[in-house]
């Protein structure tokens, strides 16, 4: 173990291993270097999907240059490595993330342009530096040094880097997926973005928890219609085709999805996350079966905790009208809905069919799946106990629960190649940074980056244990 300052921050991390301080600090900071620069790229990276092999291959050299490492494009854009393991009997595991981005505008308020990747008050902001180019750099920063380092992995795992799970990784992810099972590969876990360290968010809560997501919600985008002859704006029909389409989705924003809380992997979340709430909270979430409702009733009130609740709507697009003397013939609304663990997507249809209540609209499926199913979390999981003792070796008293992802991530492409799906970075979040997701101000602080880093190298390290951490059974002892 050595004791060092971290490149910048003033503050003090432990690493992990006999590595040189000072050539670690070194490789940090030229790490951070080039993930601003990475950043700054991100218009070009992202919008003309240049993914230039090249310019990875000269942030991480070793990566691209070892004889462990196999590297292949999928889909032109999206990277696969494999990362032989010395034990070539035991199962590989899979990392992934993602390397596009969802739009930024300039004109959107911005402290910082949103492809800069310039650092304000120890934060590099930038569209991407929270999803998901953190864990992207982190990962490619992490296998670097370990390379360098000279460790050889005992277990092999793969590295998939998507470019296009922003609109569902139809082309990345799922062609990695296709390669994979043509090759017969079998994952012993996978572990992607889409949940994280929350410090603050969950009221109530005392000090940060790690949630590692064993699931995720399922989703579905409608497209509601309206159509009716147009006619001149001087004699209006007593309802037009924009209001009768606003009524339906008004009546859709008032009347929420029902309550589910507690039915799904939620209900796990905030037991174990019990003990840790003040009183009375922790008598309370110690017995969901008895006041889950009340429960979901406080949450509900907040757009984040809502998400846990139930199945969301969001009326994300509306289109109407051609010229404003004209009575549109047509107008067109796009809803968003995330699935709670606890319903189908054949159940929020019917729902959604019932509350419209109008033939007049008509309603179309643009895309929609299921709940994803839960992965293990007991003590047997290797997955799991691995990514928590991963946490735990870096945040010794971090309280460590499962969790849900209230999005969708890449990973719910790999369930035929695992039923142990997790979703986790080690990116500390507090109030606020909820809405930086897709939203303005995205950033990342140096902490959480180098976090990011550590949190792999020792993931790396830890997945070649001879056997799951004291009080764990050994059925995967290697
Ligand atoms: C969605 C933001 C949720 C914020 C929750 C608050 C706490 C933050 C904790 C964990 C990090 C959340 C990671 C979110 C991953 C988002 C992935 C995403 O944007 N997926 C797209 C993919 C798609 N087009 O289906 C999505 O729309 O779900
Ligand atoms: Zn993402
Ligand atoms: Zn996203």
């Amino acid at each position: 173990m050595g004791l060092l300052s971290s490149a910048g921050t003033g503050k003090i991390v432990r690493i992990v291993g006999k590595m040189d301080g000072a050539k670690y600090r070194d490789i940090l900071e030229e790490n951070l270097l080039e993930s601003a620069r990475e950043l700054r790229l991100g218009r070009r990276f992202t919008f003309q999907q240049d993914n230039d092999p090249k310019h990875k291959a000269k942030s991480f050299p070793t990566v691209f240059s070892s004889s462990k490492v196999k590297h292949e494009l999928v889909a032109n854009y999206s990277h696969l490595f494999w990362v032989q393991g010395s034990r070539p009997e035991l199962q590989p595991y899979m990392l992934l993330a993602h390397t596009d981005v969802v739009p930024a505008s300039e004109d959107d308020a911005w402290e910082v342009p949103p492809f800069s990747g310039d650092e304000k008050d120890g934060f590099i902001y930038g569209r991407g530096t929270m999803d998901d180019k953190g864990s992207v750099m982190g990962i490619l920063a992490a296998l670097e040094y370990i390379l360098m380092k000279g460790y050889t992995p005992q277990r092999g795992f793969y590295i998939g880097l998507g470019h296009d799970e922003e609109v569902h990784g139809l082309n990345g992810a799922v062609n990695i997926v296709r390669l994979l099972k043509e090759r017969g590969v079998k994952l012993l876990f996978v572990l992607d973005e889409g949940s994280a360290i929350l410090d603050g968010i969950l009221k109530g809560l005392d000090g940060p928890a790690a949630l590692i997501a064993t699931s995720e919600k399922g989703a579905t985008v409608l497209k509601l219609s309206v159509s009716m002859p147009p006619s001149h704006a001087s004699m209006p029909p007593r309802e037009t085709t924009i209001g009768i389409l606003a009524a339906a989705v008004k009546r859709l924003e008032e009347n929420p999805m029902k309550r589910l809380f507690g039915l799904g992997p939620e209900g796990g979340m905030f037991e174990h996350l019990a003990h840790k709430f003040r009183f009375p909270l922790n008598f309370v979430m110690s017995n969901l079966w008895l006041f889950a409702p009340l429960i979901a009733r406080i949450m509900e009130r907040n757009e984040t905790t809502n998400a846990f609740v139930r199945t969301t709507t969001a009326v994300t697009m509306f289109n109407a009208g051609v010229k404003e003397n004209v009575i549109a013939s047509y107008a067109e609304a796009f809803v968003n809905m995330r699935i709670h663990s606890a319903q189908t997507l054949k159940e929020v249809l019917e729902c959604v069919e019932s509350t419209v209540g109008d033939p007049r609209v008509k309603i179309e499926v643009v895309y929609g799946f299921d709940p994803l199913p839960i992965s293990p979390y007991d003590e047997t999981s290797f997955g799991f106990q691995i990514i928590k003792k991963t946490v735990l070796d870096m945040f010794p008293s971090m309280i460590v629960a499962p969790g849900m992802c209230i999005a969708n991530t890449d990973s719910r492409h790999f369930k035929d190649l695992s039923s142990s799906i997790y979703r986790f970075t080690p990116a500390i979040y507090k109030p606020g940074d909820a809405q930086r997701f897709h939203g303005i101000n995205e950033r990342t602080s140096r902490e959480n980056y180098e976090g990011m880093v550590q949190f792999f190298f020792r993931l790396f390290q830890n997945c070649d244990i001879k056997k799951l951490p004291e009080s764990h059974t050994s059925v995967h002892e290697l």
